[in-house]
């Protein structure tokens, strides 16, 4: 029997949204993946210094938008490991802590021409498959590493930045975040203080 496939998505989810939903969705569904497990990041090295929620706040709202779908897991595991969180140690503790899985690494095509900026680039792109859901304003390069594939998606134009924006000004975020989401946001006036 072959490997469970699993596509990790690594992120800050400040806040999750129906982009990352989608895309997680998306790849869980219409690719050869089994599962996709949303990787909670407490402190992403691209964004030391943003404003970041607690991680366990961030969790708690991908707990609550995912709840219900069997395809979709959320994980903590980076909340122990030393920060900023270089993706290549968390592949190399959830490589030991599952040797039985296959593990693909999947990312909007905005974090693409970074890549070679990240911590043992060339490592991830030798020994994990990358499937790159496409993000408006970040057209797909020319010419990718053979380790990347472009899945054709739709086009999603929303961030959590859009998000973070809407509730500051008084917008409103209802189908941006799913409802449970919206909610605990509006709860604990995430982004309404100083945040
Ligand atoms: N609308 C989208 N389309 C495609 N990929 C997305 C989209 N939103 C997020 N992603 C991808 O999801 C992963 C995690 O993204 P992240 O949590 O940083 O969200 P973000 O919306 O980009 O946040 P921010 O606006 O705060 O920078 C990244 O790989 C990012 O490229
Ligand atoms: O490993 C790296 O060097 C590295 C550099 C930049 C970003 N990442 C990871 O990529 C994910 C998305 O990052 P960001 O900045 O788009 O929120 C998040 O989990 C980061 O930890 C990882």
């Amino acid at each position: 029997m072959s490997r469970q496939k699993i596509g990790l998505l690594f992120g800050s989810f400040n806040p999750i949204h129906t982009g990352h939903l989608i895309l997680a969705e998306h790849m869980a569904t219409r690719t050869d993946l089994d599962a996709v497990w949303l990787v909670v990041s407490p402190q992403s090295p691209f964004k030391v210094g943003e404003d970041l929620l607690p991680e366990a706040d961030r969790y708690a709202l991908v707990e609550a938008a995912i709840a219900g779908n069997d395809r979709l897991r959320v994980l903590d595991v980076e909340f122990g490991l030393p920060k900023p969180n270089f993706t290549i140690h968390t592949l190399d503790v959830l490589a030991k802590q599952y040797p039985s899985y296959e593990f693909v690494v999947l990312m909007g095509g905005d974090n693409l021409p970074g890549l070679p900026r990240w911590k043992d680039a060339n490592r991830i792109l030798t020994e994990y498959a990358l499937y790159v859901y496409p993000r408006p304003g970040s057209p797909a390069p020319a010419d990718v590493p053979t380790a990347v594939t472009i899945v054709e998606a739709p086009l999603l134009d929303i961030s959590a930045t859009f998000i973070r924006a809407s509730v500051r000004s008084g917008k409103s975020i209802r189908y941006l975040v799913p409802a449970a989401v919206e909610e605990i946001i509006r709860n604990n006036r995430y982004w309404q203080q100083s945040q």
